[in-house]
């Protein structure tokens, strides 16, 4: 384990100095010897340290005589893993504290070790929810680990159940799967993963099935064999709302790492033209390889900016415009969004308004457009609807074809909330051409 407290460490500083946990986790963990369950304790250390940031820098400062961003990032990364275990992870106060001295001894950084000896006892003792704070924001940022613009934006728009909201951040529900009715059925799949060990029950959808999972999802032979893929329920719905039928063409315009094609396929039997695009083309392959594990053939992945016209993609079916976004409503699987500025939203309003604009474009006569996001924020959702339909009277708002226990509809748009209508908090509004 000391081994595994030193790696997560090691992590941490990287972070700070650069990018997303996800990738600063896979690079730091590559050429790392350890068993699974170092790799899980690293794993749990690194993303709840991410998770809890603002909590766990807020009980440090409280005990520091000076600025926390002024340690040596080492020693910061010591603390804040130290104060971490003791808080959220069930080890007891004192191992945790000794472990964070002996890894300053480990990490040639002994001069720190009384100091990080006296700090954390202190600190553990910090609870912000017992604590004052100037005003709400301030309580529900540090409480809840999330920066001030995001919770400035969900007291805005959701302010009954932003604490709520809040709170489902933390949680980690069961993973959400989708069936492939072109290798299996929903009961064979139900035993063949109960068969290895794996405990299900049925989810919102037809073909969904809610996991609980003691290693990855990805690691049973059934999702080798390509019986399943790995897809939230919210995600689920948005292809499903698109009621993609076989022998049709439909456009999947934002589409890797792939989860909705797949869906889309299968509901299309395999059959007509699924165009499923990205503009990032080193995440083709993800859609490609996905594809091929389900066995569909009637997918073509193609390099596209969404945002301009493609002759070839006119007369289509149906079009799902899964757009990039803020990603606030999947802070839970996504930590370093609780940190996000929002500088720079008006862009992304920008290009989701010209890639619905576009789509607007594909669609045929009696066909419909999906326009989904995994963010909460308006500005991105009903605003661009809104704004799309006042331009193109040629579309209607159709009504969602299942709208899950708790979920919001205004005029057809459906609005899931975290923690009030699943775990993700999603937008799906579905349109059709007159
Ligand atoms: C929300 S993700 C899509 C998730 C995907 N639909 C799924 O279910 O797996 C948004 C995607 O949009 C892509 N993207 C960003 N800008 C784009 C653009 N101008 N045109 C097409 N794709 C774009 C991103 O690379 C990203 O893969």
């Amino acid at each position: 384990m000391d081994k595994a407290r030193r790696i997560a460490v090691q992590a941490l500083v990287r972070q700070e100095e650069s990018g997303f946990a996800n990738l600063v986790l896979n690079a730091v963990l590559e050429h790392q010897d350890l068993t699974g369950r170092d790799r899980a304790f690293v794993s749990a250390l690194f993303y709840g340290v991410t998770e809890r940031l603002l909590t766990l820098d807020w009980a440090l400062t409280n005990c520091l005589s000076r600025p926390l961003a002024k340690l040596d990032p080492q020693v910061r990364a010591i603390l804040r893993s130290g104060l971490y275990q003791a808080r959220y992870m069930q080890v007891p106060r004192a191992v945790a504290v000794n472990e964070s001295v002996s890894l300053c001894r480990a990490l040639k950084k002994s001069s720190a070790a009384g100091f990080v000896n006296a700090v954390l006892r202190k600190a553990v003792t910090q609870d912000p929810a017992s604590a004052s704070f100037k005003t709400e924001d301030e309580r529900l940022s540090i409480q809840y680990s999330v920066g001030l613009p995001v919770v400035k934006l969900l007291q805005k728009n959701y302010p009954e159940e932003c604490e709520q909201i809040l709170q489902a951040f933390f949680e980690t529900p069961r993973v959400a799967l989708r069936c492939n009715p072109l290798k299996t059925t929903l009961v064979q799949l139900t035993k063949l993963l109960e068969a290895e060990g794996v405990e299900v029950e049925p989810g919102w959808l037809e073909n969904t099935l809610l996991g609980k999972f003691t290693g990855s999802p990805a690691a049973t032979e059934a999702f080798r064999q390509g019986l399943y893929h790995v897809q939230g329920q919210a995600s689920q719905l948005a292809a499903y709302s698109l009621q993609a039928k076989p022998g049709e063409k439909v456009l999947d315009l934002c589409a890797a790492p792939g989860g909705k094609t797949l869906t889309i396929g299968e509901d299309m039997e395999n059959t007509g033209t699924l165009i499923s695009c990205d503009a990032v083309e080193s995440r083709l392959p993800l859609i490609e390889k996905a594809a091929a594990r389900a066995g569909l053939t009637n997918v073509t992945v193609l390099h596209n900016d969404a945002s301009v016209y493609q002759e070839e993609f006119a007369g289509a079916d149906r079009v799902l415009c899964d757009v990039p976004c803020s990603g606030l409503g999947i802070i839970a699987k996504k930590p370093d969004i609780r940190y996000k500025t929002m500088d720079g939203v008006e862009q992304l309003h920008e290009l989701q308004a010209k890639i619905l604009a576009t789509a607007a474009r594909y669609v045929k006569e009696g066909g419909r457009i999906v326009y989904s996001t995994c963010t909460i924020d308006p500005r991105e959702n009903q605003n661009i609807v809104r704004a799309f339909l006042e331009r193109n009277a040629g579309f209607r708002l159709v009504q969602p074809p299942f709208v899950p226990q708790g979920a919001r509809v205004e005029d057809g748009m459906l609005t899931l909330l975290p923690g009030k209508a699943g775990p993700d908090g999603f937008f799906i509004a579905i349109m059709e051409k007159l």
